[in-house]
């Protein structure tokens, strides 16, 4: 259950971190998915930051050093485009410039699932995928029992997870953020569970991908803090889900009202909505 104090604690963190996105407007690279990429672009632009779809392997020397963050999605992944994930993220990691990674349907092929592996060795600062990906992901590790599914969307619960979530952050060295009913970041020891959301967003495709790009926004203006930061990035864009369920007559009109939301969110919202606990 939701500790009122617990909350509060966290609230005043949440509407820091969306403010300072706002004032500094942080350049956010987006190697994403064909499916993703207007809602992922107009989530940033909503919630005040600066989204660039730059892939091109060509483009990334000349680029990626003005960058803030770095999201990087597997979404619709082809041998094409693994090159510029993986030099977008090595030269992130080099410049010590905030990553993220988000596995979406990795279990989907042996290929996919290589490459994602891979991508975690370069060091990414949060990898941030539903149930099942991170299930998936944590599995694939020398020693442990492969669990596979199918398709983008989890048939787990975020819940189910957190063991998988702790071992793969302790393995890889990153933040793993699950999203689901209840959203789950954990360090590999601290474990927050996130309150905020609602069952209607997984009815739009490709929220989970709008949330690791609104993560990557967040962790490039707390890069000390990449939990807290987390924490506040999912909080946020649940909140924007919940009021923006409230408008919404289904799925089409809540990604609509979601994104509006986001752009209106102010402090009395974000504060009186704002539901985190501590769950290990
Ligand atoms: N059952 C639920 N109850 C409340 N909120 C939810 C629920 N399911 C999802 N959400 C919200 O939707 C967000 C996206 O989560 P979801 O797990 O659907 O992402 P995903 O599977 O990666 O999506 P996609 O692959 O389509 O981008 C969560 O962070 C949470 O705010
Ligand atoms: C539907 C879908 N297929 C590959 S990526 C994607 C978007 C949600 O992950
Ligand atoms: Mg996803």
């Amino acid at each position: 259950m939701e500790s009122k104090s617990e909350s509060s604690e966290w609230g005043s963190g949440v509407w820091a971190h969306l403010t300072t996105v706002r004032q500094r407007s942080p350049l956010v690279q987006c190697i994403t998915n064909f499916v993703s990429m207007d809602l992922v672009a107009n989530t940033l632009l909503s919630a005040g930051a600066s989204p660039a779809m730059v892939h091109s392997v060509v483009e990334i020397p000349d680029f990626t050093p003005h960058i803030h963050a770095l999201c990087v999605n597997v979404g619709t992944l082809t041998p094409d485009w693994l090159p510029s994930m993986k030099s977008a993220a090595e030269l992130a990691s080099k410049l010590g410039k905030p990553w993220v990674l988000d596995p979406a349907a990795v279990s989907c092929s042996g290929f996919r699932l290589k490459s994602c592996l891979e991508l975690v060795e370069l060091k990414p600062t949060v990898i941030k995928g539903n149930g099942s990906e991170i299930i998936a992901l944590s599995s694939a590790s020398p020693g442990q029992t492969r669990v596979q599914y199918m398709g983008a969307d989890s048939s787990h619960e975020s819940t189910d997870a957190i063991e998988a979530a702790k071992s793969l952050a302790f393995s890889s060295g990153a933040i793993v953020a699950v999203s689901g009913a209840v959203d789950i970041v954990t360090d590999g020891k601290r474990v927050i569970g996130v309150h905020n959301g609602t069952k209607m967003m997984q009815k739009i495709t490709a929220t989970g991908c709008s949330l690791a790009g609104l993560i990557a926004a967040f962790l490039a203006v707390d890069q000390l803090q990449p939990l807290e930061a987390t924490v506040s990035a999912m909080s946020v864009f649940g909140i924007a889900g919940e009021l923006g369920e409230a408008m919404s007559k289904g799925p089409a009109s809540l990604r609509m009202h979601l994104i509006d939301s986001l752009y209106g969110l102010d402090e009395t919202m974000v504060l009186s909505r704002v539901n985190i606990t501590r769950l290990g």
